[in-house]
């Protein structure tokens, strides 16, 4: 009887983008012209070797290989979000280095209602930057004994999370090089723009249907403003996000930089901006910061 094993290899490499070009065997890499151009593609390669022990020692072995960018986000991604080609990495890559030296080590703070991303991509922008990610929600958790952000709302009520959303953007303020991804209402409070104005903030503004897709898909369990509304589960997460969007657009206005998904598609001619992938979403993020930045100081050259 046959004995499987399965052997994980991985390993860092380069490849020659020229000899990978001569050949096409069945399940080659393909490149696209621009990255052809590059003679070396640096690459991580994970291999998964089935090996076979048994008498027969020329029996097929099966080599799955997957390829990413070194030190790149990608396998960072949350499942659900669309995956970024090797191109938005390498743009991706291109623009960070280019922005980043003119932020001084001020934090960014991404703002933006529930789903719109803020922490999907504050996790790209951090990885990139080399800064450290933080997640507000998260902290206050922690802060309250791991007590989640649903049963801080249903025991302490919303104002005691609220003046906890509050202490630990006043904590993030004293720190450099973060990228910070805010609570959805944190934008409601001036005192938080207050602490927020130390570094530079970013909206991520996605289309209400778009958040309803990505929250039902999920379920409302873990966002307690969601709970109170009835019918099917995008129609009630819908419902209730028109609703704070009215309330909270003006504030998210109030942000340094604005990265509207709609744009972004149009941009890359995409119909639907569930196909704007948030390597994509964090390239534009860059791209408005750099914006701001040469406005606020006239005199920067990228
Ligand atoms: N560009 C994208 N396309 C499709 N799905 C996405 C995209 N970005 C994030 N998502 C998905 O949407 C959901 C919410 O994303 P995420 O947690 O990053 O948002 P958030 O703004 O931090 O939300 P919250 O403020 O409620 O914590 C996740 O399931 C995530 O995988
Ligand atoms: O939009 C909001 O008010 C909230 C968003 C979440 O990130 C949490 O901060 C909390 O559920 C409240």
């Amino acid at each position: 009887m046959e004995a499987k094993m399965a052997q994980s290899l991985q390993f860092s490499t380069w490849i020659d983008s020229e000899k990978m070009m001569g050949r096409k065997p069945a399940g080659s890499v393909r490149f696209s012209q621009r990255l052809k151009k590059q003679s070396k593609l640096p690459v991580l390669v994970s291999a998964r070797v089935p090996t076979t022990t048994s008498s027969n020692r020329h029996s097929k072995v099966d080599l799955v290989v997957s390829c990413s960018y070194k030190n790149f986000p990608g396998s960072t991604l949350e499942s659900g979000s669309p995956h970024a080609s090797v191109e938005e990495d390498l743009i991706l890559k291109n623009k960070s280095e280019e922005v980043e030296p003119y932020l001084s080590g001020r934090c960014i703070y991404l703002v933006g209602m529930m789903g719109s991303g803020k922490t999907t991509v504050g996790k790209i922008l951090s990885q990139v930057l080399g800064y450290t990610f933080f997640d507000c929600d998260t902290l206050i958790e922690g802060e309250v004994h791991g007590t989640s952000v649903a049963e801080i709302f249903k025991l302490y009520g919303e104002a005691f999370f609220r003046d906890k959303e509050t202490e630990v953007l006043q904590r993030l303020s004293l720190m450099r090089r973060l990228v910070v991804s805010t609570g959805g209402g944190a934008v409601v409070r001036p005192i938080n723009w207050s602490y927020m104005q130390k570094g530079i903030s970013v909206w991520l503004d996605v289309p209400l249907e778009a958040l309803a897709e990505r929250i039902a898909a999920v379920g409302t369990g873990s966002r307690p403003l969601l709970h109170h509304e009835t019918g099917d589960a995008y129609t009630k997460t819908y419902n209730r996000l028109s609703m704070l969007f009215e309330e909270r657009s003006g504030s998210y206005a109030n942000a340094n930089a604005r990265v509207c998904l709609e744009n972004i598609a149009t941009k890359l001619g995409q119909r639907d901006v569930s196909d704007v992938t948030p390597t994509a979403i964090a390239i534009e993020a860059l791209e408005q910061i750099s914006i701001f930045l040469k406005g606020e100081d006239g005199h920067v050259t990228f």
